[in-house]
């Protein structure tokens, strides 16, 4: 893992993100994101998740408002024409989007917020919040992400197919990113994340 300052050391140079910050989370699909996202809000009640926006469909237990907000095209593009998102891409045939709002209103309260998103979303929080703290995270091998990705499910072959081949253009842009963890051990890279945040 290459470490770098904790956030609060970090200095601050285009936008300042005082008193909250920004952390961003981000790495192929089916990395282990999202699981590791839920330990370490377990662990630490105190960052906000941001919930996004999507027009894919409810996996099987995924709650609207929760997993996130489940929304069709049409709204979707609305909300892009009124600036609504801080960030958004197209993922596999779907679109992603963080809600704005929400977002600058925890960060002004202080909060510390953590975004999990895909690569192209993560490029446009890099260029507009230059300090916020962005964290890669990195499979042990192909095999073992397409491995994971199966397990959960939920894809179809074409799905499946589309997310491992844009993993592989995802993976060679790690090194943009401040922080490359490898999910190799759950716990490990959990512990990694943490003093990533903490120090
Ligand atoms: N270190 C690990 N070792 C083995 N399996 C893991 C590990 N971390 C996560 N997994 C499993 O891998 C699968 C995919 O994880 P998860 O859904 O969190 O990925 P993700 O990166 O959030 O995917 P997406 O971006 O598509 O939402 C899950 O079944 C999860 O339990
Ligand atoms: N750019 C954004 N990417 C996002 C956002 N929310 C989630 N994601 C990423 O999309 C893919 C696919 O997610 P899935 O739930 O369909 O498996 C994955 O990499 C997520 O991290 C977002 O708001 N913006």
């Amino acid at each position: 893992m290459i470490r770098v300052l904790p956030i609060q050391s970090r200095a601050t140079t285009k936008e300042s993100l005082n008193p909250g910050a920004l952390i961003v989370l981000t790495g192929p699909s089916g990395v282990g994101k999202g699981t590791l996202m839920r330990s370490l809000l377990q662990r630490h009640p105190e960052l906000y998740y941001s919930v996004s926006a999507t027009t894919r469909s409810p996996r099987p237990g995924e709650i609207d408002g929760k997993s996130y907000y489940f929304i069709t095209r049409s709204k979707f593009e609305q909300l892009i024409a009124g600036g609504e998102f801080l960030e958004w891409a197209e993922f596999a045939g779907n679109y992603y989007g963080t809600p704005r709002e929400a977002v600058l209103n925890q960060i002004n309260s202080g909060k510390l917020v953590v975004l999990e998103i895909e690569l192209e979303g993560a490029r446009q929080i890099r260029a507009s919040f230059p300090t916020a703290l962005s964290i890669f995270i990195l499979p042990p091998s192909l095999e073992e992400l397409e491995k994971r990705i199966r397990s959960r499910n939920q894809d179809s072959e074409d799905a499946i197919a589309c997310r491992l081949h844009r993993a592989q253009e995802e993976i060679k842009a790690a090194d943009e990113f401040d922080i490359q963890i490898v999910n190799d051990d759950f716990k490990t890279a959990l512990n990694d994340i943490e003093a990533a945040l903490f120090g």
